[in-house]
């Protein structure tokens, strides 16, 4: 139960030439671990998950879910590896603005062919683990941020992935709500047992992460969990 990233390189069409937003990156996400991921904008974070996730296929390199190398994978066996295996929180929310919270989550389990009841009972759960057991019936407008993003974290677990990926998932919240919020994550990376990878801009997360990888232009430095920002220059990681 694990990420691997091994080698990444990725270029996007840049007029004439292209634009390598990935170069070499290699990054090894054990179970159980939180790996933060750090850098200025245009870096290469967001790339790094959307490799990850699997939602772009890198020039080079090669991706490992479980041990399972996604390469050669067909679009519809990589739609079936992320609906069972990975939990994607994107920065916003995106929740459906006339269902209740539990309803959110049980659209995962509906979109994946399970059966009402027994999702209902997992939703209820879910919202239990982060915080939100008395918020199941609320409407995302009857709910504050903080609480819409918890939302977001335990749909993204409904389909008990081994993987999670979380983009910048405190941007839209107050340092009180965001630190919550990563404590949250924290424990659900150990409680679950999952290999996480956070990208996040607030270097205050990073004390919370069991490592943090530091991207610059494309290439990922890797520093110990509370260092101060990376020294050298050399590729990362483990
Ligand atoms: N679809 C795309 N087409 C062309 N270039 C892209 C595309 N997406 C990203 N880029 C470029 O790739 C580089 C890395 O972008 P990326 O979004 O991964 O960085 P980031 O570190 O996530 O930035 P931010 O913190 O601002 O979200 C940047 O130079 C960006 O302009």
């Amino acid at each position: 139960m694990s990420i691997d990233l091994t080698g990444i390189t990725l270029t996007y069409p840049d007029g004439d030439s292209r634009l390598t937003a990935l170069d070499e990156v290699t990054l090894h996400v054990p179970k159980g671990r939180l790996t933060a991921v750090v850098g200025p904008s245009g870096s290469g974070k967001s790339s790094l998950l959307a490799v990850a996730a699997t939602l772009i296929t890198p020039d080079h390199g090669t991706v490992r879910i479980d041990g399972t190398g996604t390469a050669g994978l067909s679009r519809r066996d990589l739609a079936e590896l992320r609906r069972r295996t990975i939990g994607i929180v994107f920065q916003q929310p995106n929740l459906l603005p006339s269902l209740t919270a539990a309803e959110q989550l049980q659209v995962m389990a509906h979109l994946d062919g399970r059966r009402p009841a027994r999702s209902r009972t997992r939703a209820l759960e879910l919202l239990d683990a982060v915080g939100l057991a008395d918020q199941a019936h609320r409407r995302p407008h009857e709910l504050s941020g903080g609480q819409r993003q918890r939302v977001n974290i335990a749909r993204a677990l409904m389909n008990d992935p081994t993987v999670l990926l979380i983009d910048e998932p405190t941007s839209a919240l107050d340092h009180e709500r965001g630190a919550a919020v990563i404590d949250l994550i924290t424990g659900l990376t150990h409680d679950r047992s999952t290999a996480t990878i956070l990208v996040t801009h607030d270097r205050t997360h990073l004390a919370a992460a069991d490592e943090t990888v530091e991207m610059r232009d494309g290439r990922a430095l890797a520093r110990a969990a509370g260092e101060g920002p990376a020294a050298g220059q050399e590729p990362v990681v483990t």
